[in-house]
């Protein structure tokens, strides 16, 4: 019997038109993952690691094949169901925190919850309980600009969280921050893995990275591999 993968991509095919030419960047590309795997993928620039996470984030839509998320098939849903489907289920976090200046670190986290029918209070409740988890409640009335830049990665991340997805999307999340700093927050990611079942996607190019991660994808490889791509990938564990 075919076991039931959380993520599943089947013959998904992915150009962007450059000019006058389409350029493929995923063809007849397939990729299984299960609840609760923490994956890095890596690989060359350009070669469309972010791609594949905008994909599977539904922030982008293949040319052909099917993406399933848990139950979900995004290609079924409209741009409104999609916008509603991430919003309950996933939570991006990119190299740059995209933290709004003239927000304190609490309205920065709630803001995802402005599109849910939680009152004001709920907002805040949930607000906090995030920026606990990541360890920054202390300084939820900060500014972005009064924060480090791991602190900032931080709140980034408790706004990524406060909608209590399952899968967390990271691209690059430590690209901007020392080791030790990009160590703290690879440790909340594989915590969040661990202690509460979050899938785990990220894109790094630092291998050091990749080592939190259960699997890791050399994605050069694993396009190299043929259409029936499931062989390439290494486990760190
Ligand atoms: N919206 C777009 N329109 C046209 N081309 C695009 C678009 N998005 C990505 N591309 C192209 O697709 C290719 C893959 O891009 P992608 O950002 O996925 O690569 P990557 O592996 O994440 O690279 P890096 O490691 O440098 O971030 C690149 O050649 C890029 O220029």
């Amino acid at each position: 019997m075919q076991k039931n993968h959380y993520i599943q991509l089947d013959g998904v095919n992915k150009s962007f038109s450059k000019g006058r030419e389409s350029v493929d960047i995923l063809k007849s590309f397939n990729l299984s993952i299960n609840q609760g795997e923490f994956v890095a993928i890596m690989g060359p620039s350009g070669l469309g690691k972010s791609t594949l996470l905008h994909l599977i984030g539904g922030l982008d839509e293949p040319c052909d094949g099917t993406i399933k998320i848990g139950d979900v098939t995004l290609s079924g849903l409209s741009e409104s169901e999609r916008t509603k489907w991430r919003a309950h289920h996933v939570g991006f976090v990119f190299q740059a925190h995209h933290l709004i200046p003239v927000l304190t670190a609490q309205k920065n986290v709630e803001l995802p919850l402005i599109l849910t029918k939680l009152s004001a209070k709920d907002r805040q409740k949930h607000g906090l309980a995030a920026l606990e988890l990541v360890d920054m409640k202390e300084r939820c009335k900060h500014y972005p600009s009064e924060l480090s830049g791991g602190q900032e990665q931080r709140v980034a991340i408790a706004r990524a969280i406060v909608s209590d997805p399952n899968l967390l999307l990271c691209d690059e999340p430590t690209g901007n921050l020392d080791r030790k700093t990009a160590d703290d927050i690879l440790r909340l990611l594989a915590e969040l893995n661990q202690q509460f079942n979050k899938t785990v996607i990220m894109v790094t190019h630092d291998p050091k990275a990749a080592e939190y991660a259960t699997r890791v994808i050399q994605l050069e490889q694993y396009l190299s591999q043929n259409s029936d791509n499931r062989m390439a990938d290494s486990g760190y564990n």
